[in-house]
């Protein structure tokens, strides 16, 4: 299990706005958390903005490594990873099991984390979370290289 402390942000749109605050309470409880940032959208404005916004918004924030992780939710988390994803550098998927979760850090190394409300219960959605906290990538593992080829094809459109 990882022992690192995450610094964290969560975002939603009003598709996931219900999960968004729910696992936002998780996540200021939890002692891996060092921090967390709430981007939105607010329960006082959830039409202003769209999965698009708030998912590369979150996903600027890994990029520049202001964040260690993010979880994004929406009706099927679907937006969300491919919002995400258009930052470079960052990785993004929709994990709707135990399974998938964990390989998409020991697999993967990915930073984000996307969620659909639509799709999923409550508690399992909470569940993942927990359970995705607790996975830390090896870079000394094989999966790095594969990675790597992923971070490589990118740099290539780095200006
Ligand atoms: O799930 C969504 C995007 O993947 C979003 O919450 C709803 O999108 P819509 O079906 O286009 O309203």
């Amino acid at each position: 299990m990882a022992s690192k402390r995450w610094r964290m942000a969560i975002g939603s749109d009003v598709a996931g706005l219900a999960y968004k605050e729910m696992i936002l309470a998780d996540l200021q409880d939890d002692d891996r958390v060092e921090s967390v940032r709430d981007l939105g959208v607010p329960a006082s404005d959830p039409e202003s903005e769209s999965y698009g916004q708030v998912g590369i918004r979150l996903a600027e924030l890994v990029a520049a490594g202001e964040i260690d992780r993010g979880v994004l939710i929406c009706g099927t988390g679907i937006g969300m990873a491919i919002s995400a994803n258009k930052v470079p550098g960052v990785r993004a998927t929709v994990a709707h099991d135990s399974f998938s979760a964990e390989r998409s850090i020991l697999s993967n190394n990915c930073q984000v984390l996307a969620l659909g409300q639509r799709v999923i219960g409550p508690e399992l959605a909470r569940r993942l979370v927990k359970e995705w906290l607790g996975y830390e990538f090896d870079s000394s593992s094989p999966s790095n290289e594969k990675v790597v080829v992923i971070t490589r094809y990118e740099e290539r459109f780095a200006s």
